[in-house]
């Protein structure tokens, strides 16, 4: 490990022990409130299609519930460890809470290569991990979503598993889901549209005209992609993307539509005609207006914050930035628009998804679409409301409310004597 790359969960305390001590929260809210209330590990065997059976391990962690079900994603990826977990599922319970939607945090994923298995394999993992975890899952307890390398058929596939175990159709159980089993309009999209409408306010709230703004994007998956035509429909000018395999690079623009179909047509960005081919490294230190992380922890440290030449960071991915980097980013006098607030438009839409199946009422994409941008341009101006008033940077703008909610929640049910 790069001596400048942190363990996410260190990371994700900090953060909130920042705010903890800013708040001056009691040793022993600081003490429940920097811990995952429930950890889950489970290990279990996966028949492969050769015949061969794999041992798998995967979690689910609950970091907090004092303010409602817990809520959050499931990663499948070779790099999840229990301590991205915890670290993913505290970013949860910050992030329901800034946006104001009742839900605490938790997260879940696998270790494994998706990319590596076949449909069937992955349909076989998804359903056994299911039903390991179905003892904490549930529409009243902790309700899934997609994060990275999951998507509406795995989630399809966690709904049948845990609707065949109760014996009846629990669609509430998850979100994220295809709509013809009861998922929302909009939420395939929702994230990235909350980052787009984030975006819109802080680029306001910056003089920065769109036909002037160059973006920068890493990472060109379900948020990464989707921010890219939502932003370049707003009129800014996308001169880079990127995916696992690298990054694309056009200072006079890419075509986002035909990016997007040779994406789809190559299964990756690799070989994009028209474009400069640059690492993930470089893309993140070229020339540009907004550069918008969307794919991983991590990617900005102590070492590419010096060079970081964007204006304006917006973090869709969730932990993008190591403290280090923000100290440097701040002194910079380069925003960074937080991950809890950013991405949040995820989370927002999966709570709509989750009341529609409870009333099984099903709303208008547009009705969804309008409740989210009240929601996240809400939320985002407390956020510098907050900043301003505590001469605090964003991300602690947006810690001081979201975890003043967590804390009030958790003081007033008297969880602790
Ligand atoms: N899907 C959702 O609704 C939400 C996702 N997020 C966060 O957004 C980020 C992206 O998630 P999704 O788009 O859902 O995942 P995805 O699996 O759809 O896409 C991930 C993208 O990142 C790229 N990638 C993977 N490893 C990389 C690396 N080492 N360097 C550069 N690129 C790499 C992949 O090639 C892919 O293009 C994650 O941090 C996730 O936690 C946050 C809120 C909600
Ligand atoms: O939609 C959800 O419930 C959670 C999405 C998620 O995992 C995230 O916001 O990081």
């Amino acid at each position: 490990m790069a001596i400048d790359i942190m363990n996410p969960y260190e990371m994700a305390v900090a953060q909130f022990e920042d705010a903890g001590r800013r708040l001056g929260l009691s040793q022993a809210m600081r003490a429940i409130l920097s811990k995952p209330k429930r950890e889950l590990t489970v290990n279990f065997p996966v028949r492969m299609d050769n015949g061969d059976v794999r041992m798998f391990t995967g979690y689910r962690v609950q970091h907090n519930i004092n303010r409602g079900p817990a809520k959050g994603g499931i990663r499948y990826s070779p790099q999840v460890s229990l301590d991205e977990v915890r670290a993913l599922a505290m970013w949860m319970t910050w992030k329901c809470a800034v946006v104001g939607i009742p839900f605490g945090g938790a997260k879940g994923g696998v270790i494994c290569d998706p990319h590596q298995m076949s449909h069937a394999e992955l349909e076989r993992l998804t359903r056994r991990y299911a039903t390991e975890i179905s003892i904490l899952i549930g529409p009243d307890s902790d309700i899934p979503a997609p994060d990275m390398n999951t998507n509406p058929q795995v989630m399809a596939w966690i709904m049948d598993t845990y609707s065949m175990h109760k014996g009846y159709s629990v669609p509430a159980a998850i979100t994220g889901k295809p709509l013809a089993i009861g998922g929302s309009e909009g939420r395939l999209e929702a994230t990235a549209r909350g980052v787009q409408f984030v975006t819109r306010e802080a680029m306001r709230d910056r003089g920065m005209k769109p036909e002037e703004t160059t973006v920068v994007i890493q990472g060109f998956g379900n948020v990464g992609s989707i921010t890219a035509r939502l932003i370049s429909e707003m009129g800014c000018k996308v001169v880079g993307v990127s995916d696992i395999s690298g990054g694309v690079y056009n200072p006079a623009g890419l075509d986002v539509y035909k990016t997007l179909r040779y994406s789809r047509e190559h299964g990756g960005l690799k070989g994009l005609p028209g474009a400069e081919a640059v690492t993930n490294q470089e893309l993140l230190e070229l020339p540009c207006t907004v550069l918008i992380p969307a794919a991983l922890e991590n990617q900005l440290t102590r070492s590419n914050a010096p060079r970081i030449q964007a204006r304006m960071i917006i973090e869709a991915a969730n932990g993008p930035t190591t403290p280090e980097a923000d100290m440097i980013l701040n002194e910079r006098g380069i925003p960074v628009i937080p991950d809890i607030l950013a991405n949040a438009g995820g989370v927002t839409v999966s709570y709509f998804e989750w009341v529609q199946d409870l009333q099984r009422f099903f709303w208008a994409e547009n009705e969804i679409n309008n409740r989210l941008e009240s929601i996240m341009t809400r939320a985002y101006r407390a956020m510098c409301d907050k900043a301003e008033e505590q001469q605090v940077n964003l991300r602690l703008g947006a810690y001081l409310l979201a975890v003043a909610r967590v804390a009030e929640a958790t003081e007033i049910r008297g969880v602790y004597p």
